[in-house]
């Protein structure tokens, strides 16, 4: 059987198919690109883990997760709450999400805001400047080395960083080949949704520390984040355990504060 990331790439491509046919939109105005990685690390060498903090309305991991779903409000109370960053999932059908959501977050914030999405074609970069993304995701499990290096290469040209996301030593070994500049350990697999720590630690240990490391998925406690403090671990990109502990939650002030 197909996994579920092989599903959401299929999909991708056809979206994608849709888009060349039908080209971008006219630009807009906007401000200029705002470090995402300069955030992450000058918040680290302020003594805390650095979190981005996810707006997402719902996965195929864990089905829906906010139903009166308002990113702009959930991201100003990121950044109100301390977060260093803002991820905005744009895909839409597995994660009902959108560009339009990354649009609004960006006016609405002043942290960098990361896209996060399935990105497989020069045009989806090309996409994401002109929605005004500060950094997007690179899946190394979809991309080529050579393609991590190029698309990262075409969204620097843009300004922005990109965040390349690997699962296990294989894909470490391609991301670092590709000369990325930051890398994330997806914690959750993407073919059968388990979820394990761990991988982030296990890898830390294989990045050189000139490279910044995020740790992504199931991070829910202070403890946690504390034990990725321990390890050197840049930054932590945290989207349920934020969404479920709504605006009004003191989970992320207590992990910004951690
Ligand atoms: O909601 P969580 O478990 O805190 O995870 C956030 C983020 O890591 C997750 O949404 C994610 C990581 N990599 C992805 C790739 C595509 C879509 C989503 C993701």
């Amino acid at each position: 059987m197909a996994s579920i990331l092989d599903r959401i790439v299929a999909r991708k491509r056809e979206e994608v198919a849709a888009l060349k046919r039908r080209g971008l939109p006219p630009e807009r105005e906007k401000d200029g690109p705002r470090g995402f990685i300069r955030a992450l690390v000058a918040r680290r060498a302020g003594g805390q883990v650095a979190i981005i903090a996810e707006a997402k309305k719902a996965s195929p991991s864990r089905g829906l997760i906010a139903p009166d779903f308002d990113p702009v409000a959930m991201a100003r109370h990121y950044q109100a709450a301390g977060a260093a960053a803002v991820s905005v999932l744009t895909e839409r059908h597995f994660f009902q999400g959108g560009l339009d959501d990354l649009v609004q977050v960006r006016a609405a914030v002043q942290v960098p805001v990361l896209r996060k999405d399935f990105i497989i074609d020069a045009l989806q970069i090309e996409e994401a400047a002109a929605a005004g993304a500060d950094a997007v995701l690179l899946i190394a499990a979809i991309l080529s080395p050579g393609q991590l290096r190029a698309f990262r290469e075409q969204a620097a040209a843009y300004g922005m960083d990109a965040l390349v996301e690997v699962h296990d030593e294989a894909e470490l070994e391609s991301a670092l080949t590709s000369g990325a500049q930051l890398v994330g350990v997806n914690n959750r697999n993407l073919h059968d949704f388990t979820v394990d720590l761990a991988r982030s630690f296990r890898l830390k240990a294989l990045v050189p520390d000139s490279v910044p490391l995020v740790s992504e998925s199931g991070i829910t406690s202070v403890h946690e984040l504390l034990r990725l403090k321990e390890a050197g671990i840049t930054a932590a990109l945290i989207g349920e355990s934020l969404m479920r502990s709504g605006k009004s939650g003191p989970l992320l002030a207590e992990l910004a504060g951690a």
